[in-house]
């Protein structure tokens, strides 16, 4: 028994909340757990590699991801069925609080501590993201947030996303080895993880703002950074910055950066 296989006749489908990359995720019931279901609309995915990948995904625990339990893969379109956050998007939720949020800074270093904490988990499984962004984090009950979507990105059939001059493609949250070679590592997360510290004490603000993606690469290529968001201390701009080292080697761990954050 497959036990990352789950039988669909055990889920109630409920309201929809959203839709993703790959077509509608709905909230639903599996048994009396809430849970997300991803409902695969045909051809945006390659589901059999995915499917492989899914027995090694279920087995990655931590209270910072959103824990993948299981699929459907006996019929079309398969269903791919997580655990559920009531809040959303960390980036929806950044920017409907943006009042209470911007000057707490304690609450908005908790969040990238908690999201810190989640990427130190996969850094150790030798996992990568390959999307980090808040649009890609969840909000759970008492500003809990997780990491989610890892490691799907590889899974899209869409060039618009995967090729890096596809409008699809996050350049805003791409390092330097990830623009000019599609080089992606636990460092590149990192880069894009100093992008989502700059989301984070932004309230949800655009990075680099209108500006066009070849702009944007001008910028980053040419070592201009992103500046310091108003109300962010300047020891977390700094490991902010330490994420956007050009060589990747010289670029912090998450588990460096996590020693870097404060830390009760
Ligand atoms: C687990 N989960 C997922 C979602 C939810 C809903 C719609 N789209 C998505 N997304 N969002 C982003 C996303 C991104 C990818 C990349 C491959 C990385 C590009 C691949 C996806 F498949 C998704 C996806 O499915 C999600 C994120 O997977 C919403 C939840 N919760 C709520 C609660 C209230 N209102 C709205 N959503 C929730 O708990």
């Amino acid at each position: 028994h497959d036990k990352w296989e789950i039988d669909p006749s055990e889920l109630n489908l409920l309201e929809e909340l959203g839709s993703g990359q790959f077509g509608v995720v709905r909230h639903g019931k599996l048994r009396s757990l809430d849970v997300a279901v991803k409902m695969m609309k045909e051809g945006t995915m390659s589901e059999d590699e995915f499917i492989e990948e899914a027995k090694v995904m279920t087995q990655l625990r931590h209270p910072n991801l959103v824990q993948l339990y299981g699929v459907c893969s006996r019929h079309r379109p398969i269903y791919i069925v997580t655990e559920y956050l009531l809040n959303g998007s960390l980036l929806h939720y950044l920017r409907a609080n943006d009042k209470s949020l911007l000057n707490n800074t304690d609450i908005l270093i908790d969040m990238c501590v908690q999201v810190c904490n989640g990427m130190v988990y996969l850094e150790r499984q030798k996992f990568i993201h390959r999307d980090l962004a808040a649009r890609n984090c969840l909000v759970g009950i008492q500003n809990e947030i997780k990491v989610g979507d890892f490691g799907l990105a590889r899974y899209v059939v869409d060039d618009e996303y995967t090729g890096s001059g596809g409008a699809k493609f996050p350049i805003k949250w791409a390092a330097p080895e990830v623009l000019n070679f599609m080089r992606f590592s636990s460092k590149s997360d990192v880069w894009a993880y100093g992008v989502l510290m700059w989301e984070v004490f932004n309230c949800g603000k655009m990075p680099y703002g209108r500006m066009k993606n070849a702009e944007v690469v001008d910028m980053v290529q040419s070592g201009r950074l992103l500046e310091k968001p108003r109300y962010c201390p300047d020891e977390i701009y700094n490991v902010m910055r330490q994420c956007w080292i050009h060589p990747a080697e010289q670029r912090p761990s998450f588990s460096e950066i996590k020693r870097s954050l404060p830390h009760e």
